[in-house]
C-alpha cells in the first residue's frame, strides 16, 4: 500500500523544475523531503496531490493510476493535503476550522439536519468528541473559540494539520508545517505524526527544518535542482557529505565549520 511518484519529469518554461524523480509513501511510514530553495520539493508535493500535473511520469495510489484524477478527487481516495501558506476564512473559529475536516466523511442532508434527527444528533456529538480531541492534541483546546485571523501562523498551522486529521486520510503529505512553531509545538507535532504512522497512515512531510525531519523520517529525499540526490535512511543522510555541506555547512570529515557556499 503506498502513494507513488515514478520518474516525474516537469518543466515550466526553460525551468525543469523536476527530472526524473520518484518517491514512494509507504503506509505506516514517515517519508521526508528535503532540499535547497527551488530544488523541486514543492512541485513534487503538487504532483502528488494534483495540483500539477507532470509532463512525464507517473503518480499512483494503491496501483490505481492518479494521472486523470483531479485534486480534489483525490481526498475521497484517501489522500489529504496541507498548504505552505494555509487556506482559511479568517474569520472562522479553530473549532470551526477544524469541524470541516469531518464534514466531507459525514454531511447529514438538509431536511434530516433541519428535523435534527436522532442520527444527526449522534452524529453531531461524535464530531465534537473528535474536534474535542484533535485541538487537545495540538494544545489548541484554549484557543477553540478564536477567530483563524487572530491566531499566529504557527498556529494556523497545527490548525490545518488537525483539519487534514480529522479527514482520517490513508495518506497525509504535510508542506513545511513546522514553520513558525516553537520547539515544544514542533515535538508536539512530530510526535502526533509518528502516532498517525504507528496506525498505518503514510506521511509525507516537506521540511527546512533539518533536525525534525532527520528525528521524525524513516526515509529522507534529498532534491537538488529538480533531481533525486539521494533517497535513504536518516542515518545515511545525516552522513552524506553534500547533504551535510546544504544543511550543516560542513563536510563529514571536516573539524572546523565553514560557510556553505
Ligand atoms: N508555477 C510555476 N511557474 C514557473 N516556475 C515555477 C512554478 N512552480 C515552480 N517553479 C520553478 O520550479 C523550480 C522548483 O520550484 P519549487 O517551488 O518546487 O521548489 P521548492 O524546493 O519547493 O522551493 P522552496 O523551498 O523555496 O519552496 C523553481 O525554479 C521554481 O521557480
Amino acid at each position: 500500500m503506498s502513494l507513488v511518484a515514478r520518474d516525474v519529469s516537469i518543466r515550466f518554461g526553460g525551468v525543469a523544475a523536476l527530472s526524473g524523480v520518484g518517491v514512494e509513501v509507504s503506509a505506516g511510514a514517515v517519508q521526508g523531503v528535503i532540499g535547497p530553495n527551488g530544488s523541486g520539493k514543492s512541485t513534487l508535493f503538487n504532483c502528488l496531490t494534483g495540483f500539477a500535473r507532470p509532463d512525464s511520469g507517473h503518480v499512483s495510489v494503491d496501483g490505481t493510476d492518479l494521472s486523470r484524477v483531479p485534486a480534489h478527487r483525490r481526498i475521497g481516495l484517501g489522500i489529504a493535503r496541507t498548504f505552505q501558506t494555509p487556506r482559511f476564512d479568517p474569520r472562522v473559529t479553530v473549532w470551526q476550522a477544524v469541524a470541516c475536516g469531518f464534514s466531507p466523511v459525514a454531511s447529514a442532508g438538509l431536511l434530516s439536519s433541519a428535523l435534527w434527527l436522532p442520527w444527526v444528533r449522534a452524529r453531531e456529538r461524535r464530531v465534537g468528541e473528535g474536534v474535542a480531541r484533535l485541538l487537545d492534541r495540538f494544545g489548541l483546546a484554549e484557543e477553540r473559540h478564536t477567530q483563524i485571523g487572530e491566531l499566529s501562523l504557527g498556529h494556523v498551522r497545527l490548525v490545518e494539520v488537525a483539519r487534514a486529521m480529522a479527514m482520517s486520510p490513508r495518506y497525509l503529505l504535510l508542506d513545511e508545517p513546522a514553520a513558525g512553531l516553537g520547539e515544544g509545538e514542533q515535538r508536539l507535532l512530530a510526535d502526533e505524526l509518528r502516532r498517525l504512522a504507528s496506525e498505518g497512515v503514510g506521511v509525507l512531510i516537506v521540511e527546512h527544518n533539518f533536525d525534525l525531519v532527520l528525528d521524525l523520517c524513516d526515509r529522507i529525499l534529498v532534491l537538488s535542482g529538480g533531481r533525486v540526490l539521494l533517497d535513504d535512511h536518516p542515518g545515511t543522510v545525516a552522513a552524506d557529505e553534500r547533504v551535510r555541506r546544504i544543511y550543516l555547512g560542513y563536510a563529514a570529515d571536516e573539524d572546523e565549520e565553514v560557510p556553505a557556499s
